[in-house]
């Protein structure tokens, strides 16, 4: 039988969840701890960028990290994918927070109001002497509840909001926060497997 995964570029539990929930067979791209240091793509926000170009200019860079860290260790030939999520409060780029107390101020500022979760995905075959890459972005409308101050100090101490866009996972405590959504649950949690499926089946994958 043909080994038919996919190279997932991601550190994210919800992503490699996310494939395997849709039965995308993937590999996960290990990083040796001598690549960590230059591993990491710079996610600071650039003058200017609006979210849209922000969320990805990121999942392009992970993707281009991963192409050539399969290159570099001859790897086989197999499609990669990596992904972004960020939020747009009034056009501001929200990432995760750097800390408990920035976490509380983000979420005091998502209480009882709506934002955008921009999720951006890349998918790349590196091998092809005109590597082929295709990307998609998934906008999702999320509208919370007012919170009170003493369950954002809450959520903040259960440890859910620190490594997650936002300061909050829909797919956790945080779904109580949540009246409605617009859009894509799962590109909210991370990977919006409807458009995913869709970009890998033009790569002729079989998914
Ligand atoms: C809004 C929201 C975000 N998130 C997560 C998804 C992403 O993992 C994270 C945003 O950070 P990202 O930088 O997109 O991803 P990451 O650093 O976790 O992983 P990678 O190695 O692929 O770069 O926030 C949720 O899990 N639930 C939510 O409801």
């Amino acid at each position: 039988m043909p080994d038919t995964r996919i190279y997932l570029v991601s550190r994210s539990v919800r992503r490699r969840e996310l494939l395997n929930q849709a039965g995308i067979r993937f590999e996960l791209m290990l990083l040796r701890s001598a690549e960590r240091q230059d591993a990491e793509v710079d996610e600071s926000c650039l003058p200017g960028e609006t979210p849209e170009v922000y969320v990805q200019r990121v999942a392009r860079a992970k993707a281009i990290f991963g192409a050539n860290l399969l290159l570099q260790r001859h790897l086989p030939k197999r499609l990669l994918l990596a992904a972004d999520t960020t939020l747009d409060l009034d056009g501001e780029v929200i990432g995760k927070p750097k800390d408990s107390a920035d976490a509380i101020a983000i979420l005091r500022r998502l209480s009882g109001r709506s934002h955008r979760v921009l999720t951006a995905v890349v998918a790349a075959m590196p091998h092809d002497i005109e590597p082929r890459v295709k990307s998609c972005l998934s906008v999702s409308d999320v509208t919370f509840r007012a919170l009170t101050e003493d369950e954002i100090q809450r959520y903040v101490q259960s440890g859910e909001s620190l490594d997650k866009a936002g300061a909050y996972g829909i797919q956790g405590r945080a779904a109580t926060f949540v009246e409605s959504i617009h859009g894509s649950y799962t590109g909210i949690v991370g990977l919006p497997l409807c458009e995913t499926v869709l970009m890998l089946r033009e790569f002729g994958q079989a998914v």
